[in-house]
């Protein structure tokens, strides 16, 4: 796990080994120091090297060890026993050098990277801070204000930053090993007291306690209740006001509370979800390792409304070829405008040349003949979208992957309208499509297994976690999305508020409450599917028949704020009142409160008190509900596939990882439990009747989420 060998004579090389990313396992820490030891007391050893196999240095401590009983040498005093050597230990950092791989590298005398390596302590994402000595050695050697930005925010650093920061000592674009050893047989034999970072003072900083606060103010802000960013600022403080060893006890405390926490185990959850929804299947029994990607060069898109403009920026930003269609010449050109912004805004941030010449703009559909791809992102309309996969059937060369952008139509009609339905599959992006992180990838029953694995190789060269989910109204996001927003309605009719709700999902964790959110995305947009579906009526009639629609509960709300031309930000006015049309800063509006009075006073309705907890439970169980029936018909893959939907998608809190993961640490019977009694209060809602596969799989014992698959698997079985 970590090998020995003595180059140019005199230096020894160590070299990790732990595919893929030779993380700090108990092997490879007992291999460190077992060679760190070979070679200090070896007398022809003058200087040692340590570096990573395969080119990259170390991805840290081995999360996959942090669930089970830690066995093997401790890390914090095989980095001590590393800095205290009496020979110069220099780092060869190629690849990455993050979490335990840079404390490793910090606890070394010299540091050489390089230049397209990266570096960073991201241990706060994971629930967790640096605390192999990072909280304390990073301060002393970058200075406070430099080292709080990186362990707070956990994001990675280039070689060139690190090196203008000092944490690296030089960047090279040749062998780092080989410049690694040249390096350490020239620093042989000096003195190295200076180079230990430990010994350091931490750098002098002027009004230290105002620049806490300052930052502990703005950490609590973004951190949305969760707890390691402010362990992360406490650390570092103990970094800046006290002795070293100090600092350290204080780093172990922080810790000890950090690494058993439920959030920590919510994240370390994510990580690998987020890993896992990669490895996609169907419920063809196609999969993701034997399905083949085609080769894609050429991309078009078709409509440049908002949605179309997004997705040609994050095509062209992958580096294909992007033909832009919009048949409105007018739209054209401000789609082209608009296009080319994002594109140089977007190159600027990265430091490279925009990709506008990537984009050709065109009226005609007959432009599109030789692409590899289509993404038709036209107006969400089914007869449309129709009528633009017939056109693209005729035009396309054989073998043109067909993808529609919906959030909600078929994808099996539309793809049953083309003479190849196994060539469509749906790519359902989110506003603003080149920011948003999330993409579902939508299969039919037709769609063939290299379509799919074309469509999430795509998503992923664009950076987007991207999951494969069956067809069916509303997918998994918007699915679940739905009873979790009817919900919220009938708390109004009960008696709560918007500000009420919102608070409570707030202090949850959520990014927006279910009604600010509303307003951004536009009231409208809800109130043309139920016209779609039949639900709207007249708003005079009243009583409590108006509120049982298609056999449920049906809240009309949302249509009446329509029909007083209330759509949300963008007319000024929604379940809030804003300065003007477009501005973001939702203020309380007493109207709405009158109307909310009315409404129950029309409908007989009595307002009680509603608490906070009862927001959570029937917003958030009504929607895990959901994702139990999308399990249960095999639309999700498993819980983590709608976990990571959630998350990047849709604002759930990472630190509560994601619906089903909440699910599973609150407790699968209390959940039951929760809706039962809730459904019993309210026999006309549906989706507050408790999915079977919750049932079942509280009656066979509530298994962890990791083990729901085979339950769900077994339970199938058994049918
Ligand atoms: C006392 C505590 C001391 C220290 C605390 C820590 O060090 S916590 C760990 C801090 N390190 C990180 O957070 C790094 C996590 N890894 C990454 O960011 C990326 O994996 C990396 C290293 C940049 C490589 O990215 P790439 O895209 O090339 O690969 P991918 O992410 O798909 O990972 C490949 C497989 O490796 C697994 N893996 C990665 N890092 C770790 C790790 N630290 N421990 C265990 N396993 C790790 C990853 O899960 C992938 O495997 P898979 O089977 O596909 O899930």
């Amino acid at each position: 796990m970590a090998e020995y060998n003595l180059v140019s004579e005199c230096v020894g090389l160590i070299t990790l080994r732990n595919p893929p990313v030779n993380a700090l396992s108990a092997a490879v820490r007992q291999g460190i120091v077992d060679t760190v030891q070979r070679a200090l007391s070896d007398p022809n050893v003058k200087s040692v090297v340590i570096c990573g196999q395969n080119g990259i240095f170390c991805g840290g401590a081995d999360i996959k060890e942090f669930g089970s009983n830690m066995t093997g040498p401790p890390l914090i005093p095989m980095i001590h026993a590393i800095e205290s050597a009496n020979k110069p230990v220099v780092a060869a950092i190629e690849g990455s050098a993050l979490g335990g791989g840079l404390e490793l590298a910090l606890g070394c005398h010299y540091r050489i990277a390089h230049s397209k390596a990266r570096l960073g302590l991201p241990e706060v994402t994971l629930g967790l801070l640096p605390a192999a000595g990072g909280s304390q050695r990073l301060p002393r050697l970058i200075g406070v204000p430099a080292a709080l930005n990186l362990i707070t925010t956990g994001r990675h650093v280039t070689a060139a930053e690190a090196l203008q920061l000092g944490i690296v000592d030089q960047v090279t674009d040749h062998n780092t090993v080989d410049a690694a050893v040249k390096f350490a047989l020239s620093v042989a034999g000096r003195s190295l007291g200076p180079r230990r970072i430990s010994a350091h003072p931490c750098p002098q900083q002027p009004d230290l306690d105002a620049l806490f606060e300052e930052v502990m103010q703005k950490v609590r802000q973004s951190a949305r209740g969760a707890i390691a960013p402010i362990a992360c600022v406490q650390a570092v403080r103990a970094a800046a006001t006290l002795p070293y060893a100090q600092g350290m006890e204080r780093e172990r405390e922080l810790m000890a509370t950090l690494f058993t926490s439920g959030q920590a185990r919510a994240l370390q959850y994510c990580f690998f979800a987020e890993r896992a929804v990669g490895r996609w299947r169907m419920p063809s029994g196609a999969r993701w390792d034997t399905s083949k990607p085609r080769p894609l060069h050429k991309a078009a898109v078709i409509g440049l409304g908002i949605m179309g403009r997004g997705i040609t920026v994050a095509l062209a930003q992958t580096g294909l070829s992007v033909i832009a269609v919009e048949t409105q010449e007018k739209q054209l050109m401000e789609a082209k405008q608009a296009i080319s912004g994002m594109l140089e805004r977007g190159a600027k941030r990265r430091g490279v040349a925009p990709a506008l010449d990537r984009v050709i703009y065109s009226q005609n559909i007959q432009a599109v003949a030789d692409v590899d791809l289509v993404i038709e992102a036209v107006f969400e309309d089914i007869a449309l979208k129709t009528k633009v996969f017939q056109q693209l059937s005729a035009v396309c060369k054989p073998g043109t992957l067909l993808c529609t952008n919906t959030s909600a139509l078929d994808v099996d009609q539309l793809a049953s309208e083309t003479p190849n339905p196994e060539l469509v599959v749906g790519m359902h992006f989110f506003a603003p499509a080149h920011v948003m992180k999330l993409l579902e990838v939508v299969y039919g029953p037709r769609s063939s297994p290299q379509a799919v694995a074309t469509a999430m190789q795509l998503g992923k060269k664009m950076g987007k976690a991207s999951v494969a989910v069956g067809n069916c109204r509303g997918f998994v996001g918007n699915r679940m999305l739905k009873p979790y927003i009817e919900e919220a309605f009938f708390l109004l009719e009960e008696g709560a508020t918007p500000e009420l709700v919102d608070q409570a999902l707030e202090e949850f964790g959520f990014a927006m409450g279910v009604f600010r959110m509303s307003d951004l995305s536009g009231l409208d947009v809800g109130w043309r599917i139920r016209k779609g579906d039949g639900l709207v009526e007249p708003s005079t009639a009243s009583g409590r028949s108006t509120r049982i629609r298609q056999g449920r509960r049906y809240s009309p709300l949302g249509d009446l704020l329509c029909e007083e031309g209330r759509f949300g930000q963008k007319t000024g006015r929604g379940w809030y009142q804003y300065d003007k049309p477009g501005s973001r800063v939702a203020r309380s509006d007493p109207w709405l409160h009158s109307f909310l009075g009315a409404y129950r006073a029309q409908h007989g309705l009595v307002a009680r008190r509603i608490d906070h907890q009862e927001v959570l439970e029937r917003c958030l169980y009504a929607l895990i509900n959901e994702g139990f029936h999308i399990l249960d018909d095999g639309i999700a893959a498993g819980p983590e596939d709608i976990d990571v939907i959630y998350v990047s998608g849709y604002g759930w809190p990472r630190h509560r990882g994601g619906p089903m993961f909440y699910a599973n640490m609150v407790g699968l019977a209390k959940v039951l439990e929760r809706l039962e009694h809730y459904q019993q209060l309210h026999p006309e809602v549906p989706h507050l009747q408790p999915s079977s596969l919750l049932r079942r799989l509280v009656a066979s014992g509530s298994p962890p989420i990791h083990k729901w698959g085979e339950a769900i698997k077994k339970l199938h079985s058994q049918l």
